[in-house]
């Protein structure tokens, strides 16, 4: 299986110039994809597409060559963002919010240091690295075959960061995941990806 980005372009609004032109991305399963460009180029909307949150206005999305946007049930491409607390709703109980797309395994849950208390807990009552922590075990469900690592340890202390990079690319190695690892750090790239694509056209 793999996640093609295939000739994509987009424009948030009709009229506007497109934030993305005839991108062309490939991940397969196993690699570790980094991506980087200045900011505003569209790797954040790259990725929002990539997972289905936004419609190409030209080309296509393929998982394993047919269209994502065809795909039903639980996405196997799960996108993981900077900023944890707009992506849970908050009047959910945590617990309600990682349940309700079906079962997350315990061991994700362990291996995350997630206690089970936090699941008691609206999304306010926990630290930006715990919820961080959080939305990537709601992330890595048993179907999700990708994943889009948005800067998601941007705004986290070194040692958090390094706790979640070692979890993920022990559990990505596990699971024969691909990954695409969105920074502006081009040293923790290196250090992470198995390949970089630069987002500049
Ligand atoms: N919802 C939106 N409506 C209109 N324009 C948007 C929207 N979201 C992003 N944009 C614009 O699209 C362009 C690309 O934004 P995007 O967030 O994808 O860039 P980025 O490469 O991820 O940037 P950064 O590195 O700063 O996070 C920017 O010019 C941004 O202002």
């Amino acid at each position: 299986m793999s996640l093609e980005a295939k000739n994509l372009s987009f424009r948030y609004r009709r009229g506007q110039p497109p934030v993305l032109q005839a991108v062309n991305l490939t991940v397969h399963p196993g690699e570790r994809v980094g991506l980087r460009g200045p900011s505003g180029r569209g790797k954040t909307t790259l990725c929002k597409l990539l997972a289905g949150y936004e419609r190409p206005c030209g080309g296509q999305v393929l998982l394993n060559g047919r269209p994502l946007s065809g795909f039903r049930g639980c996405c196997p491409v799960q996108l993981i963002g900077q900023h944890p607390e707009t992506a849970v709703d908050p009047l959910l109980r945590l617990g309600d919010t990682l349940y309700e797309a079906g079962p997350v395994e315990e061991e994700v849950l362990e291996a995350l240091h997630i206690a089970p208390a936090w699941l008691d807990r609206y999304p306010t009552e926990l630290s930006g690295g715990e919820l961080q922590r959080f939305c990537i075990a709601r992330a890595l469900r048993p179907e999700t075959r990708f994943l889009l690592c948005d800067e998601i340890t941007a705004m986290l202390d070194l040692v958090t960061q390094a706790q979640i990079w070692e979890f993920l690319l022990d559990v990505a190695s596990r699971r024969d995941l691909g990954l695409l690892i969105v920074s502006h750090q081009s040293l923790l790239l290196e250090k992470l990806c198995t390949r970089i694509e630069q987002l500049d056209v």
